[in-house]
């Protein structure tokens, strides 16, 4: 039996840009903003509950103090809205879905979905992800021991599986890869800052970068629409005879209040969406996981061990036994949230922190900064996942760990997320022992999601059990 006593293990530090000693100048900040946004901050940010100042993007305000992180998200969050360059670095293909609608139409649309995300729901998935899970390490089983490859590709595809399984459970009908290369060649030219955007020039000024981005979106709804359509007429001869998929909830919708369903467009839009909240996010969580395990001997046995006794039971009793494989991916996202920042712009004064917000100051909290934070977490760059083991868990501020954020838009997948994660790892874990190469350093940056920079190269071994 090996000891997992607090003082046997030996905590590792992962790597992380060191904080600024001070703010950058304009142009600097341009160029590092588009380079990986996580690099501009500085020690003030992790030391400071809340700062506010004039930067090329007008004036921001960065906030890590809990009680006013609550007051932004949930008591006054009516004063804050989506901000307008949010809107154009995350594009058209998403416009009409549920992360980008606003007001009235945003209610209607959450409403509407909820019943997707019940926990019912999610747990019916349970046994789509579980196969997507499969499928991938039967796919690795395949591979030389001690074969030296790429991870960040195969948790984008095994996350793209489970969506897919989960999304048009009948399969796609048309050539997998050729989606997979639209979708991803859309994903890529999405979330780029372009010096345009910084700049508030106006939406009709071309964004060069984000040319092939469009044909890309074109293709893939040109595939949803024909997906769509197959299952209209699937549904309408027979609707006991469709799958209880994504899109048959999708398309049954209706809006509580009026009975209303969703448009063609809100359809659309709407898958477009899932995959893009939900793919590469979930892949990230999954990738540092793998990473934060490589550096941790001790939590690697402790998850392969849990990955035996659960996986050798019912698929429906995976998600709450999976404990300790769960505290893992929740330690991972702290320390490398896959969403690294959430922001909006005022549209009234508000007073938070104890500081005076103006109209129209984008008011932002910084995942990477408030998990990090050093009023808010001992050891805040150490790896230590019994943070998230129950009788710990509990004690964490619900506003100082918001890698799902909080409040009404809270994200409508995180525990569709966090389910799939934590079957996927498992089966990893059970099987294989991922290992970084000697020497290699490995760099996060943000890029939309908060990702390794050039991928994570990992050497595959066999679990000898
Ligand atoms: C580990 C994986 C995930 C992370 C870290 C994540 C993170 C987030 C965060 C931080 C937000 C709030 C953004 C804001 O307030 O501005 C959000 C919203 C959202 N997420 Fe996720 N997400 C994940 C997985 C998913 C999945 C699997 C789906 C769908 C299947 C999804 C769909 C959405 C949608 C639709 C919203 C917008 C909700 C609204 O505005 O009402 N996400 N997500």
């Amino acid at each position: 039996m090996m000891d997992f006593s607090p003082a046997a293990a030996v905590l590792p530090r992962p790597p992380a840009p060191a904080p600024r000693a001070g703010p950058l100048g304009p142009l600097q900040t341009m160029w590092v903003l588009r380079k990986n946004p996580i690099e501009t901050w500085t020690r003030a940010h992790f030391e400071l509950p809340i700062l506010v100042g004039p930067t090329i993007l007008g004036t921001i305000a960065v906030l890590s103090e809990p009680g006013a992180i609550r007051r932004f998200l949930v008591d006054n969050a009516a004063n804050y809205r989506k901000d307008a360059l949010q809107k154009r670095v995350l594009g058209e293909g998403l416009r009409e879905g549920l992360l980008m609608a606003e007001g009235d139409d945003w209610r209607v649309q959450r409403r509407t979905l909820a019943p997707l995300f019940t926990p019912k729901t999610i747990a019916s998935f349970a046994p789509a992800m579980n196969l997507a899970a499969e499928k991938l390490v039967a796919r690795w089983m395949n591979f030389r021991d001690g074969r030296l490859f790429d991870v960040q590709p195969e948790m984008a595809r095994v996350t793209l599986d489970a969506l897919g399984r989960t999304l048009f459970s009948d399969g796609l009908g048309r050539d997998p890869s050729e989606f997979t290369t639209a979708l991803t060649r859309y994903f890529l030219t999405l979330g780029t800052l372009d010096p345009f955007d910084l700049l508030d020039f106006p939406d009709w000024a071309p964004r060069f970068g984000r040319s092939g981005g469009r044909a890309a979106l074109g293709f893939f709804e040109d595939v949803v629409d024909t997906i769509v359509a197959r299952r209209k007429r699937l549904i309408a001869q027979d609707a006991g005879a469709a799958p209880r998929d994504l899109l048959t909830l999708l398309l049954e919708a209706q809006d509580p209040q009026t009975g209303a369903g969703l448009t063609g467009a809100e359809v659309r839009s709407n898958i477009v969406t899932f995959i893009g909240a939900g793919h590469e996010t979930t892949a990230n969580a999954l990738i540092w996981s793998l990473f934060l395990l490589s550096i941790s001997p001790e939590w690697r046995a402790r998850l392969a061990e849990e990955a035996d006794a659960v996986l050798a039971g019912p698929i429906e009793q995976y998600a709450e036994r999976l404990v300790e494989t769960r505290a893992v991916i929740e330690e991972a996202m702290r320390l490398y949230p896959p969403v690294a920042s959430i922001s909006r712009e005022a549209i009234d004064f508000d007073t938070l922190a104890g500081r005076r917000i103006r109209k129209r100051t984008l008011v932002m909290v910084s995942q990477w900064v408030l998990h990090r934070h050093r009023l808010l977490w001992d050891e805040p760059d150490v790896f230590d996942p019994r943070r998230f083991l129950p009788g710990a868990r509990e004690k964490i501020d619900r506003f100082a760990y918001l890698p799902l954020g909080a409040g009404p838009r809270i994200c409508i997948g995180g525990a569709f997320a966090l389910q799939e994660a934590a079957i996927i790892l498992a089966h990893i874990m059970r099987s294989f022992t991922l290992e970084t190469r000697k020497g290699y350093e490995v760099k996060p940056v943000q890029h939309i999601t908060l990702r390794p920079e050039g991928g994570l190269p990992m050497i595959l071994r066999r679990r000898r059990v």
